[in-house]
């Protein structure tokens, strides 16, 4: 294979990539594309918290704040942890209910495009890893930038080397 020939995969080939898997949904529990869901009440009543909702009524919920929160991930919910996934042998993703992890929403209008994305998000990382040394540059103030959409403040530098492969 000549230096500068890039290596991408089929998405076939990522389908054994349970670490990986883990590793994105981690990325989206911590940080995710759309930080903060809306909901409007149907009908009045009483939710499981107790708390009285009425038709009509706007709820916010920040899954930004919920992937920090003890009461939903335990103690170490401010780490990126990638094993919270996992089975203990590491070869199988535990089920997590779509309530807990809501970056691709839960109930009837979750995301149908969520198999799609990590799919893609799969052969991306696979082949940008494959193919690339990657440096974080140092120094760098990285902060989120909360908004509609979940975006970086000051983005984010690396340096990249083609791999000689
Ligand atoms: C990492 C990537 C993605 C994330 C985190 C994501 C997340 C979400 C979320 C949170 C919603 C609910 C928004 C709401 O409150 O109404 C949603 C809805 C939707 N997503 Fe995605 N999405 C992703 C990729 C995709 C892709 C690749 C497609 C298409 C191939 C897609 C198609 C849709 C559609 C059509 C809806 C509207 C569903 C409905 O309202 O019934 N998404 N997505």
């Amino acid at each position: 294979m000549g230096k500068s020939s890039m290596v991408i995969f089929e998405p076939e080939e990522t389908k054994h990539l349970v670490y990986l898997k883990a590793a994105l949904y981690e990325t989206l529990r911590l940080y995710p594309s759309a930080p903060i869901e809306r909901k409007t009440v149907a009908t009045t009543d009483i939710m499981p918290s107790g708390h009285e909702v009425h038709t009509g009524d706007t709820i916010l919920i920040s899954l930004y704040s919920m992937a920090r929160m003890e009461g939903v991930w335990g103690k170490d919910c401010r780490d990126y942890n990638p094993h919270r996934w996992l089975s203990e042998d590491g070869n199988k993703l535990v089920y997590v209910p779509s309530h807990k992890f809501l970056s691709f929403n839960s109930g009837p209008r979750m995301c149908p495009g969520k198999d799609i994305a990590v799919v893609q998000m799969k052969t991306v990382v696979a082949a940008v890893v494959w193919n690339f040394d990657m440096e974080v540059v140092e120094g760098q103030s990285i902060q989120p930038k909360l908004s509609c959409t979940l975006q970086m403040k000051n983005g984010l530098m690396m340096i990249l080397k083609k791999r000689e492969i």
